[in-house]
């Protein structure tokens, strides 16, 4: 499937210019990630993919027959709800919503069936979290989009968190994730794109995916942030 394009991208809100000139390419089965400081442009950038922010100018480019799945940072999650009838709801919306459908969702995202039929509000972050990608996964989309996936998350949550995405990318779906979390965007990610005031900056490729790597792009992320404060 053809890549997903953006080219010449700008979107300011009132007089803060949140995107400037920002072009990228997002080839299928990739995995890119974002990363910035604070108000770098990151979400404005993953809300006009998807098409809930017009940009001012540019063009994105998304190839018939894209799907894409959406994982906000602050997914809502109704308490008295439980990790079954959520993702039935997901599922009822593309017309997939079999037992079997919904069982093997719960599955991907590692939750025990003990846990399907009670309510969220009883849940840890880690497992609210699982079920709202289950969620974001059920109309099996070629594409995720992640928005601080791990944020909040322990260590067992995240390296779990990260062992279901490294899964749905071998499977072939696309991602792009937005996150803070060096060391988990270096161990998930094909290259990291790096954004500061609303520009694209640098392109960091990752091969290795190793803690050398995490510890060179914490470093230009800090030098970059730290040009904010001289
Ligand atoms: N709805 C809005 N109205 C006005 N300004 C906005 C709006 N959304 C974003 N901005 C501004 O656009 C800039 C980029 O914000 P954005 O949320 O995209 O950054 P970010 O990189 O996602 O930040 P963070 O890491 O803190 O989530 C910031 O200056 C922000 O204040």
């Amino acid at each position: 499937m053809p890549a997903i394009v953006c080219q010449h991208i700008h979107k300011s809100y009132h007089h803060t210019c949140s995107l400037h000139d920002v072009s990228l390419t997002l080839e299928q089965g990739s995995v890119t990630g974002l990363l910035g400081p604070n108000g770098a442009g990151k979400s404005t950038l993953i809300k006009c993919l998807l098409g809930f922010v017009k940009p001012d100018r540019g063009t994105i480019i998304t190839p018939a027959g894209t799907t894409i799945g959406y994982l906000p940072e602050l997914a809502r999650i109704p308490p008295s709800l439980s990790a079954w009838k959520m993702v039935q709801l997901a599922c009822q919306l593309t017309h997939t919503d079999s037992t079997d459908q919904i069982s093997s969702l719960l599955n991907t995202v590692l939750l025990a069936p003990r846990h399907w039929h009670k309510p969220l509000g009883t849940f840890s972050k880690g497992m609210r979290q699982r079920v709202a990608l289950a969620y974001a996964i059920a109309g099996q989309p070629n594409w995720l989009i992640l928005d601080e996936p791990m944020s909040g998350l322990d260590a067992m949550g995240r390296r779990q968190f990260l062992d279901i995405l490294l899964d749905l990318n071998a499977r072939g779906t696309g991602m792009l994730v937005c996150s803070h979390i060096v060391p988990d965007l270096v161990r998930l990610c094909n290259r990291v794109l790096l954004i500061h005031q609303g520009s694209m900056i640098d392109t960091i490729h990752i091969s290795a995916h190793s803690m050398e790597e995490a510890a060179m792009l914490e470093n230009r992320l800090i030098q970059t942030a730290g040009h904010d404060f001289e």
